[in-house]
């Protein structure tokens, strides 16, 4: 489980989170929605122990991240930008954040076949497609079998196969009881995946709930977005 609550971060006295409060709960994926610089990464920092709020909280089953006894085996993170070495084979990456995190070599093997990137495990990074590298990053998140699942755009820049493959496979992770939260600023991709969402702007939670309640009496979830903030994507 995910709690956040009242969180709030400004850069050099600008707010880019502001109030924020959302739970994400086990069995659900939940999607963090919103446009660019609607603060959702700045959310997603601070969740992860890579920044500080400036008030509020944002707990990962209960305990901020920086206190969890094996962060890894809690929570799993795929996050913009971040990346391995590209001149690195895929499973040497692996192998070496397993060996950091005192996790079992054969668990490298079980994540590259989780992702379908068996076959493809001794390639160097830099060969990669952009979609091959989206999963290796959801292979490195999955290492510690965690309980909760961060991802960060996953889907950006994935065709159409990629895509389907990401929906299906946090569909499923969750299915198994586990919690995902899946930030992203594309609207109808997310309502395919997401059970519930919570859609910010200018740093601001406008709506939250299931999607079925956030899309009650709109068109769709882009529909009900741009009626609730009223403002261009
Ligand atoms: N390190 C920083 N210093 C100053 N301002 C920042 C910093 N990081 C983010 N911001 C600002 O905070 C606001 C929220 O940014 P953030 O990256 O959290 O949004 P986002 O919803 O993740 O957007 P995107 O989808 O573009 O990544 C933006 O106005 C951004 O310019």
């Amino acid at each position: 489980m995910i709690e956040v609550s009242a969180l709030t971060k400004h850069y050099r006295g600008k707010k880019a989170v502001d109030e924020v409060t959302f739970t994400a709960r086990p069995g659900r994926v939940t999607g963090f929605l919103g446009p660019n610089g609607a603060g959702k990464s700045s959310t997603l920092r601070i969740l992860l122990g890579l920044d500080a709020a400036t008030s509020g909280r944002a707990l990962i089953n209960g305990k901020r991240y920086r206190d969890l006894t094996d962060p890894l085996r809690s929570v799993g993170a795929l996050l913009d930008g971040a990346g391995p070495v590209p001149e690195r084979r895929a499973v040497d990456h692996l192998s070496w954040m397993a060996r950091s995190n005192r996790i079992p070599r054969q668990r490298v093997r079980e994540v590259l076949e989780l992702v379908g990137l068996a076959d493809a495990a001794k390639q160097r990074v830099k060969t990669y497609s952009l979609g091959m590298r989206q999963r290796l990053g959801i292979a490195a998140a999955l290492l510690g079998e965690p309980e909760i699942l961060v991802l960060d755009e996953p889907v950006n820049g994935l065709d159409p196969d990629g895509i389907r493959w990401v929906r299906t496979f946090l569909g499923d992770y969750a299915a198994g009881g586990r919690t995902v939260l899946l930030s992203s600023h594309l609207m109808t991709e997310t309502a395919d995946t997401a059970h519930d969402v919570v859609i910010i702007n200018h740093g601001r939670v406008v709506t939250q709930g299931s999607l079925a309640e956030v899309t009650a009496g709109h068109a769709s979830l882009e529909a009900a977005f741009f009626a609730l903030a009223g403002a261009r994507w």
